[in-house]
C-alpha cells in the first residue's frame, strides 16, 4: 500500500516511478550470479555495501553482504522479517528491491542513491550549512516517524552513514533494524571507534525511540560541525573551524572551559571506552549559541538530553520552530544541487 498521506506531487511521482521499477524484478531476479559489482559503497554495521548492476535488467542497485554463520533455520526466518522491507514505503526510506541467501551471505538489495551517505558528503564537503542540516533533520524525523507507525520498528543505528542523499535532493534513511534475529546475530558486531548510541542504551536500561532521538542529536552536531562531538568540542575548536575569535564564542550551557568531566587521556587518544563513559558520565555536547540560529541549537540541544524522560520525542520535534521552517517541500533545487556537487567532488 502506498502511503499517500503528506506526500507532495513530486514525491508521489517518484514513489510510482519506483513501484513500476520494483515490479520489474521479482524474487527470481535476484540471485548471485545476476549481479556484476561495480564498486564498495560502505562497509561497518555487520557488512559491506556494494554498488551493482543487474545484468539482465541494467538497474543499478546497492546491495548489503551479511556473512552471518548461523543455521539454516535461523536464516530462513530472517528472510522472512526482511520481507517486511517491501511494506516500507516513503520517500525517506531507501527503496528495497529483495533479499536472498547465497551460502552463508545474505544480500539485502536496496535502491541505488548516488549523492551516497552523508558521513561520505561531510568526508568531501567537511560540514553542511544549517539550512542543508534542516531539510536533513526534516528527513530523518519523518522516516523515523514512519518506521515507528507504519512498520512498528525503531531505527536502532541513526548516524549520518545511514542518510543516504541523491541528485534529486532527496534524503532516505537505511540500515534500520528491520529483522530482530538479524539485529540479535549481529550484536556483537559492534566495530569502529566512535558510538552513537544514547547513555540509557550505553547502560543496558531500556531502548526505546528516545534513544534513536538522542542519535539523531549527535548526528546534527556532527552534520553542523563536521567533528563527531565527543568529548565536547572546545570553545578553541569551534573557534577555528568557524574561523571567529574565541571570545565570540558563547556555549549553550555555558559549561566551564574545562568540560566538568575530566577524562584522563587526550581527546586524539581517547580510547573507546574512554568515549562511552565520557557519554554516559559527560556533560551532554551542545552546540555554541551565536554560530547557529537560536532555533536550531534549542532543536539540538532538546534532543541530547541525557535522561531519556527529559528529551523530545518525535511529535516535540516535528512541531519545533526549527522544524517548522523546513517543512514547505520546495527549497527551488537548492539541496539537490548541494548533493550535485558532492558528487561532482568526490569523482
Ligand atoms: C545499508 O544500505 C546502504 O548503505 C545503501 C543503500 N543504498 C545506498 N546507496 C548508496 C550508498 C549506500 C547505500
Ligand atoms: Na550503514
Amino acid at each position: 500500500q502506498l502511503m499517500r498521506l503528506g506526500l507532495t506531487e513530486p514525491q508521489k511521482q517518484r514513489m510510482e516511478e519506483w513501484v513500476a521499477v520494483k515490479e520489474g524484478i521479482a524474487e527470481s531476479d535476484l540471485s548471485e550470479d545476476f549481479f556484476e559489482t561495480l564498486g564498495e559503497l560502505g562497509h561497518g554495521n555487520g557488512g559491506v555495501v556494494n554498488k551493482v548492476r543487474h545484468k539482465q535488467r541494467g538497474i543499478i542497485m546497492a546491495r548489503k553482504l551479511v556473512h552471518l554463520e548461523v543455521k539454516p533455520s535461523v536464516r530462513t526466518q530472517i528472510l522472512k522479517e526482511l520481507a517486511v522491507l517491501h511494506k516500507c514505503n516513503s520517500p525517506f526510506i531507501v527503496g528495497f528491491y529483495g533479499a536472498f541467501v547465497d551460502n552463508n551471505d545474505i544480500s539485502i538489495c536496496m535502491e541505488y542513491m548516488n549523492g551516497l551517505s552523508l558521513d561520505i558528503v561531510l568526508q568531501r564537503m567537511g560540514r553542511l550549512q544549517e539550512n542543508f542540516v534542516g531539510r536533513v533533520s526534516v528527513a530523518v524525523v519523518r522516516g523515523l516517524t514512519y518506521l515507528k507507525d507504519e512498520i512498528k520498528i525503531l531505527h536502532r543505528d541513526v548516524k549520518p552513514s545511514n542518510m543516504l542523499v541523491n541528485t534529486a535532493g532527496e534524503i532516505k534513511l537505511c540500515d534500520f533494524g528491520v529483522s530482530g534475529v538479524l539485529v540479535d546475530s549481529m550484536a556483537n558486531s559492534f566495530v569502529g571507534t566512535r558510538s552513537y548510541m544514547a547513555p540509557e542504551r550505553l547502560t543496558g536500561s531500556q531502548y526505546s525511540i528516545l534513544s534513536d532521538i538522542w542519535s539523531f542529536g549527535l548526528s546534527l552536531i556532527e552534520l553542523l560541525v563536521g567533528k563527531y562531538p565527543v568529548p565536547a568540542i572546545t570553545k578553541k575548536e569551534f573557534a577555528n573551524i568557524f574561523q571567529v575569535p574565541e571570545g565570540e564564542i558563547v556555549l549553550a550551557d555555558e559549561r566551564s572551559e574545562v568540560p566538568t568531566y575530566q577524562s584522563s587521556t587526550s581527546p586524539a587518544s581517547m580510547a573507546i571506552f574512554e568515549m562511552l563513559d565520557y557519554i554516559v558520565n559527560g556533560p551532554a555536547p551542545t552546540l555554541p549559541r551565536n554560530i547557529f540560529t537560536d532555533e536550531c541549537v534549542d532543536f539540538v540541544s532538546k534532543c541530547l538530553k541525557k535522561v531519556p524522560v527529559e528529551r523530545a520525542n518525535l511529535k516535540t520535534l516535528a512541531a519545533h520552530p526549527f522544524f517548522q521552517r523546513y517543512t514547505q517541500f520546495d527549497d527551488n533545487g537548492e539541496f539537490a544541487a548541494f548533493v550535485a556537487k558532492t558528487v561532482q567532488i568526490g569523482g
